[in-house]
C-alpha cells in the first residue's frame, strides 16, 4: 500500500552511518572509471581546481593591503599611488585568471562528464546482456536496474562534487592558516556554528536517500504509467479504451503519495537547515563585533578587518559547502553502491569447466526426454514430464491452446531456462554440457514478440545475423525468401528506409509486414536449427501458407521447430506435438493425428468448419 509507505515503513530501505561511510570505500573505483574515459580532461579538471583553491585567500590579503595602502595614502601628504595601482592590477589579475579557471573547470566537468555518462550506459547495456533471462524476468532484478540506470546521469555531478570538495578544503586550509596567524578564537566560534547544520544535513540527505531507496518499485510504476499514459505505442488503445482518465487518477494517486512524503521531508529538512544557518550567521556579525572592537582599540587595522571579516564569511560559507556536499557525496556513493552491486551482479554461468564441442552437422536431433519445469517462484509446474525428438532435418510443429507451454518449451530448448527435471540432448549429448554460447549460436529464432527496432529496413534484418549487417546480397535475398521484399519495394527509402515512429523520419508498418520483415532474420543466419514461434500471426492466412511452404522448402535439410495456431501451416511439418497442460498429448504426422481422432483431429476440423 504505497499510501502508508513513509521513511520509516521499510526496515530493508533504512541506512545506516555505517553503511553511508562505508559506500565511500567505492569512490576510489569510480574515480578510477573517471580517470578511464579521459585522462587528459581528468588531470586538466585536477590541477585547474588546485589552482582556483589558492585564489581567495589571495584576493582577501591583496584587498587588505589595499586597504591598508588607501588608508595610508590618505594620512599622506605627499602621496604616492604607485603600489596602490599595482596592489590593484594584481587584484584585477587575480579575478581573471580565477574567472577563466573556473570556466575551464566547467568545461571538463561538462566534458568528462558526457563521456562517463556514455560510458556508463554501455556498461548497463553490456551487463544486461550477460544476465539470465530468468534473473531478467524478476521483479527485485528490476528495481537494481532501475536503480543503476539512473547512476548514468545522476552520479557526474558526484564527481564535480569530489572534485570541488577537494578545491574548497584546500581553499578552507588556507583561509584557516590566515585566520589562525591572527585571531585563532575564530576558528572555535566557526566550526561551533557549523556543526549543527552539517549533522542536519547528513541526517536529512540519509533518510532522503531510504525514502527514495524504498519507493523504487513505485517510482518504477510511476514511469510504467508515465510511458503508457504518454506514448505512441499506447496512444490508440488508450484513447479507444478512454484510459486517460483512468492512468492519469492512478499516477495521481501514487504521485501524490510519494509527493506527500518527500514534501514532509523536505519542509522539516529546510526548517531545520533555515535554524542552523541563523546560528552561523550569529556567529559571523558576532565575530564581526569583536573584530571592530580589536581595530577601534587599534591592534588591528582596517585592512585587516576587511581580510579578517571576509575570511570569516568566506570559512563559514566555504565550510558549509564542505559539509553539505559531503553528505551530497555520501549520499551519492549509495548510490553509487547499487550501481557497482549491479556491475557485480553474478551472473548464474551453469557451463561445465570443459565443455562438449557443439556438433558441426546435426545428426540424431534433438530431444526432450522426460522434462519438468516451472518457473523460479512459482508453485505449480507448466512443463509435466514432456518427452518428444526432432530428428535432424525434419521439422517440427507444436500445437496447443494459450498457455499449455509452446514457447515454454522453447526457452528450454534455448537453454534461458534449466528443467527442475528431466534432460534435454542434441545428438545424445546433454545439452548443459555444451559451452552455451555455442549451444545457442546453432540457432535461429524468431519470437512471436520479436522486437520492432528503429533501424532502417535492412538493419531490421540484419538483426538476424548482425556481422552481416554491411552484406547487402544476403539482406536482399533474406528479403526475398520472407516476402519482405515486396513490402520494401513499397517504402519510399527501400532498404535504408527507417521504421518505426519514434523518430521524424521513420515509417511504420502493419502488423504483417513487420511479420515479414522479421521473418527474413532467419534467413540471415545459416542455423542449424531454426525455430520460428508464431511470427507469422499477423500474416493473412495465403501468406502465411505461402511463407511457411517456402520455409519448409528454402530450409530442406535443416531442423526447424514452429508454432502456429493456424492449421494449414501445422499440417506442412513432418511432425506435431499437441501440448496439454504442460504435458504431450499426442503427436505424429497431421494424416495419423487426423485418423486418432483427438485433440488435434478436433481442433483441426473447428478451424476448417470456421473456414467453410
Ligand atoms: N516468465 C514467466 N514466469 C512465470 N510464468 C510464466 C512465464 N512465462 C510463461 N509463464 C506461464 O507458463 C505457462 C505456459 O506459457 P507459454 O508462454 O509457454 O504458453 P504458450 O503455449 O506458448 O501460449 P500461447 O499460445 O498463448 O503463446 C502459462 O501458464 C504462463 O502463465
Amino acid at each position: 500500500m504505497p499510501e502508508k509507505k513513509s521513511v520509516t515503513d521499510s526496515g530493508t530501505s533504512k541506512v545506516g552511518w555505517k553503511e553511508r561511510l562505508g559506500s565511500l570505500q567505492y569512490l576510489p573505483r569510480f574515480f578510477g572509471k573517471i580517470r578511464e574515459v579521459s585522462p587528459g580532461l581528468f588531470y586538466a579538471n585536477i590541477l585547474a581546481r588546485i589552482v582556483n583553491s589558492a585564489i581567495p585567500v589571495l584576493l582577501l590579503w591583496v584587498g587588505k593591503l589595499i586597504l591598508d595602502e588607501v588608508v595610508l595614502q590618505i594620512g599622506e601628504t605627499d602621496k604616492d599611488f604607485t603600489r596602490l595601482w599595482m596592489l590593484v592590477a594584481i587584484e584585477l589579475g587575480l579575478a581573471v585568471v580565477s574567472d577563466l579557471i573556473s570556466r575551464a573547470t566547467n568545461l571538463t566537468d561538462t566534458l568528462i562528464g558526457d563521456l562517463y555518462s556514455n560510458k556508463s550506459s554501455i556498461e548497463i547495456i553490456n551487463k544486461t546482456s550477460e544476465i539470465e533471462l530468468s534473473q531478467l524476468e524478476d521483479v527485485d532484478f528490476y528495481d537494481k536496474l532501475e536503480r543503476a540506470r539512473r547512476q548514468t546521469v545522476g552520479r557526474v555531478s558526484l564527481m564535480s562534487n569530489i572534485m570541488a570538495q577537494l578545491q574548497d578544503s584546500i581553499t578552507v586550509i588556507s583561509l584557516v592558516t590566515a585566520l589562525t596567524v591572527f585571531e585563532p578564537w575564530l576558528i572555535a566560534l566557526l566550526i561551533l556554528a557549523v556543526i549543527p547544520a552539517f549533522l542536519n544535513e547528513i541526517k536529512f540527505s540519509q533518510k532522503s536517500y531510504s525514502l527514495a531507496r524504498g519507493w523504487t518499485t513505485e517510482r518504477r510504476e510511476l514511469d510504467d504509467l508515465r510511458y503508457v499514459g504518454a506514448s505512441d505505442i499506447t496512444a490508440k488503445e488508450v484513447k479507444l479504451f478512454g484510459l486517460t482518465a483512468y492512468i492519469a487518477a492512478r499516477f495521481k494517486k501514487l504521485s501524490d503519495a510519494y509527493y506527500k512524503v518527500t514534501r514532509r521531508l523536505a519542509i522539516r529538512k529546510n526548517l531545520w537547515g533555515g535554524a542552523f544557518n541563523i546560528l552561523g550567521v550569529l556567529s559571523y556579525y558576532g565575530a564581526f563585533v569583536l573584530i571592530i572592537i580589536r581595530v577601534v582599540a587599534g591592534v588591528l587595522t582596517v585592512g585587516d578587518l576587511t581580510f579578517l571579516s571576509g575570511s570569516f564569511n568566506r570559512l563559514r560559507s566555504q565550510l558549509q559547502n564542505i559539509f553539505f556536499r559531503f553528505s551530497q557525496i555520501t549520499e551519492s556513493s549509495l548510490y553509487l553502491k547499487d550501481y557497482f552491486d549491479f556491475l557485480d551482479l553474478e551472473t548464474v554461468s551453469d557451463d561445465p569447466g570443459t565443455t562438449v564441442p557443439v556438433p558441426d552437422i546435426i545428426q540424431q536431433g534433438l530431444e526432450f526426454a522426460d522434462v519438468w519445469f516451472k518457473y523460479p517462484g512459482r508453485e505449480e509446474y507448466v512443463l509435466k514430464g514432456v518427452s518428444f525428438k526432432v530428428p535432424a532435418g525434419r521439422k517440427l510443429a507444436f500445437v496447443g491452446e494459450n498457455g499449455a507451454g509452446k514457447t515454454t518449451l522453447i526457452k528450454l530448448a534455448l537453454r534461458f531456462y534449466e528443467p527442475v527435471k528431466g534432460k534435454i540432448l542434441l545428438d545424445g549429448t546433454d545439452i548443459r554440457e555444451f559451452s552455451k554460447e555455442a549451444y545457442q549460436g546453432l540457432f535461429g529464432v524468431i519470437f512471436q514478440d520479436f522486437v520492432k527496432y528503429n533501424f532502417s529496413a535492412g538493419e531490421n534484418i540484419a538483426v538476424g545475423n548482425i556481422g552481416e549487417v554491411h552484406n547487402r546480397d544476403k539482406i536482399f535475398s533474406a528479403a526475398e525468401q520472407s516476402l519482405a521484399d515486396q513490402v520494401i519495394a513499397s517504402l519510399p527509402g527501400k532498404y535504408d528506409q527507417k521504421l518505426g515512429r519514434r523518430f521524424t523520419d521513420g515509417l511504420d508498418l502493419s502488423g504483417g509486414q513487420w511479420q515479414k520483415i522479421a521473418l527474413a532474420r532467419a534467413y540471415m543466419k545459416d542455423a542449424r536449427i531454426a525455430i520460428l514461434d508464431e511470427p507469422t500471426s499477423a500474416l493473412d492466412a495465403r501468406a502465411e501458407y505461402e511463407a511457411f511452404q517456402r520455409f519448409i522448402g528454402l530450409t530442406e535439410e535443416k531442423t526447424a521447430i514452429i508454432i502456429s495456431h493456424r492449421f494449414s501451416t501445422v499440417r506442412l511439418a513432418d511432425t506435431i506435438v499437441v501440448l496439454k497442460d504442460g504435458r504431450v498429448l499426442e503427436h505424429g504426422t497431421h494424416e495419423s493425428l487426423m485418423e486418432n481422432k483427438g485433440l488435434y483431429a478436433e481442433l483441426f476440423t473447428l478451424q476448417a468448419v470456421g473456414y467453410n
